[in-house]
């Protein structure tokens, strides 16, 4: 039987970026899992004026050294794959979503792992299921009562997702409405041409509103990276966000064309390192869109662990958006205990 040690504990452990210390100096808000939430700040224009440009070779050539020269291997792998199920948002998000077909994707999400596997793995005492449910908002209170008592928490998608382009008043109508649901993380989306306009304070003030809409709900703001045409966009958008109280950011809707890719995700790392050393705050980080592979999922985590270290190999900092990766997951865990991949279709639907 294999063993599985703590991801984050072997491969690809090296090299760590220590945590900046200015953590420790702040006295920040007490919030869920001791991380203090990001309260915002005041919108720092000449910082955002200060960021010229970002280097894309420099950070393409950053992502191929990590995931070329670490790879995770046999027990570590498996270890990390468990990561990264415990990192996901399990996501539906689709015309055809039904009450049916959500309440089956919580019932993966309750049990992600077939039980001859999770047995085979040796982990039936440990408790391993994905962070959230991610859904349309008309689906939200059917996934609470789904949910109800399992620690799976329920994502929404608001703000007129996935385009962003509706009055800001019925924005935040839809925040509240979810909210009302039982969502207690809310996935808003901001409207492109507020950064095509450089329209910085605009955008700031309505995620300050979209913030103050969610109450206690988390927010993750979705920058839709594949839409903005540069990284220093993506960067100073990434910073925005963050300036206006945004608890996680996020790359992509999973409907652009370009979604999650590791050089523009590393942009946004770098943003929320920087804020990081500016305000002592942590602020989480989702890629999502077109995440469908173990592999895949692998190089997302290595990233995370070696630019920001540790801590965002944790859920409550670090979450894939992903419909279709906890099949491939699966697929991968049963080859660890078998040497045989089965086909899709013997994975419940995830
Ligand atoms: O936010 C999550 C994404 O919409 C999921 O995208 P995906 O279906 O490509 O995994």
């Amino acid at each position: 039987m294999s063993t599985i040690r703590e991801a984050g504990a072997g491969a690809g452990a090296s090299k760590v970026m220590p945590l900046p210390p200015r953590a420790a100096a702040n006295t920040p808000l007490p919030l869920e899992h001791g991380i203090a939430r990001n309260p915002g700040m005041k919108l720092d224009l000449g910082f955002l004026e200060s960021v010229r440009s970002v280097n894309r070779s420099a950070l393409e050539r950053r992502v191929a050294t990590l995931t070329k020269r670490r790879s995770i291997k046999a027990d570590d792998q498996a270890a990390w794959l468990l990561r990264a199920i415990a990192c996901m948002d399990l996501t539906t998000l689709n015309s055809n979503d039904t009450d049916e077909r959500v309440r089956r994707l919580c019932a993966k999400a309750i049990n992600p792992l077939r039980r001859d596997i999770v047995e085979g793995l040796g982990i039936a005492d440990e408790t391993i299921r994905p962070a959230a449910v991610c859904v349309y908002h008309p689906f939200v209170a059917t996934a609470v009562e789904a949910l109800r008592g399992t620690g799976v928490h329920v994502a929404a998608v608001s703000t007129a997702f996935p385009h962003g382009l509706t009055p800001l008043s019925t924005r935040l109508q839809e925040i509240e409405a979810s909210v009302k649901d039982g969502a207690d993380e809310i996935d808003v989306v901001i409207p492109r041409g507020l950064v095509y306009g450089a329209k910085w304070r605009e955008l700031f003030n309505e995620i300050v509103a979209m913030r103050a809409a969610c109450g206690d709900a988390h927010l993750k703001v979705i920058l839709g990276t594949g839409d903005l045409s540069t990284l220093r966009n993506v960067m100073l958008a990434s910073m925005v966000a963050m300036m206006a109280g945004a608890d996680f950011i996020k790359t992509s809707t999973g409907k652009e064309s370009v979604n999650a890719t590791l050089p523009v995700g590393l942009a946004m790392v770098r943003a929320i390192r920087a804020y990081f050393e500016e305000t002592g705050y942590l602020i989480g980080f989702k890629p999502a869109g077109g995440i469908s592979t173990a592999k895949v999922s692998l190089d997302w985590l290595v990233l995370m662990k070696e630019e920001l270290g540790r801590p965002w190999l944790e859920p409550n900092l670090f979450r894939f958006g992903a419909s279709s990766l906890l099949t491939d997951i699966e697929r991968q865990l049963e080859h660890h205990l078998t040497g045989h991949y089965s086909a899709n279709h013997r994975h419940a639907m995830a």
